[in-house]
């Protein structure tokens, strides 16, 4: 019913969902089309059958749901050029722009076309995303639709808008935070003996198992700590240092900032 997808913005995450909406066959590569000016980028998506193009309008008339993934700054532009095409009847709009609100596009577009936010990640690639999703103006069947397709991607939480800040935070900027964790361990694995290639599967790999702990038993991360640090052990000295030099602190912190950087954009 609504197949045909167009990703206006094929950038870091717009080819990420596109790679993911490929891998899990949600879509079918000549179902989905992604644009950008320099689609010299886009070849390797080509190479897979997707259509590639720069004309944003053309992508709009081709397709029944309409992501975009375009940085803050060119949203009014880029809604400007096509929202003469967009069809209440037709279209579902869906944003994954930081810090952009529904009214904000809804007084861009002045159509009642059903529009959704989202916010995944860039684990979309690997169906493994976190996607936060807000929306205004769409019926069930719409509802169920978009909140099935994120689905196929990882998984979804839906949310009221105005935490989607937080959770642009914690689940978007949040892999990357997770990366520099993980880059931490390869590199204190590197000093204590490791190759690199063996560190970072060794960190991957158990950060991986832990956060599994907490989804497949709905553990809390405290109990988990809790079996693994022997008394008077290397665990908790590890950990007791850690805590001394902020580590706990540092990440709420930067939490934080990221979060007030959004509000203050
Ligand atoms: N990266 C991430 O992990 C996440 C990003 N987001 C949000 O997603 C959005 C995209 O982020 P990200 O992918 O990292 O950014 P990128 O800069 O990688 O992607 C944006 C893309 O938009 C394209 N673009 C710019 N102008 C136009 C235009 N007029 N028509 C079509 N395409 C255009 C650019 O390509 P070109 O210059 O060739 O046109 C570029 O590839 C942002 O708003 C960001 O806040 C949300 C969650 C996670
Ligand atoms: O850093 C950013 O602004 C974007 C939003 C979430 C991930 N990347």
């Amino acid at each position: 019913m609504y197949n045909k997808i167009a990703i206006i913005g094929g950038g870091n995450l717009g080819t990420a969902i596109a790679e993911g909406l490929l891998k899990s066959e949600f879509s079918k590569p000549a179902d989905i089309t992604i644009t950008r000016r320099n689609l010299a980028e886009l070849e390797v998506l080509k190479n897979k059958g997707v259509n590639i193009t720069s004309d944003n309008i053309e992508a709009v008339k081709n397709s029944d749901v309409v992501i975009l993934a375009v940085k803050p700054f060119q949203i009014k532009d880029v809604l400007d050029g096509f929202k003469a095409e967009l069809d209440p009847q037709k279209h579902i709009l869906v944003s994954v722009i930081t810090g952009i609100f529904i009214e904000d596009m809804q007084n861009a577009v002045q159509k009642n076309v059903p529009l959704f936010r989202a916010m995944p990640n860039t684990a979309i690639a690997i169906q493994e995303s976190m996607t936060c999703i807000s929306h205004k103006g769409a019926n069930n069947t719409q509802v169920d639709f978009i909140k099935n397709l994120f689905e196929k991607l990882g998984k979804v939480a839906m949310i009221d808008e105005k935490l989607m800040d937080a959770a642009t935070v914690l689940g978007a900027c949040g892999t990357a935070f997770a990366m520099r964790y993980i880059r931490a361990n390869i590199q204190g694995g590197i000093e204590i003996g490791f190759s690199a290639a063996t560190a970072s599967l060794i960190a991957a790999q158990t950060v991986k198992g832990a956060a599994d702990l907490l989804l497949l038993k709905g553990a809390h991360p405290e109990q988990e700590i809790d079996k693994v640090t022997t008394p008077k052990g290397c665990t908790i000295a590890g950990l007791n240092e850690m805590e001394h030099q902020g580590f706990s602190s540092s990440l709420i912190r930067g939490i934080v900032t990221s979060y007030n950087k959004i509000l203050n954009s």
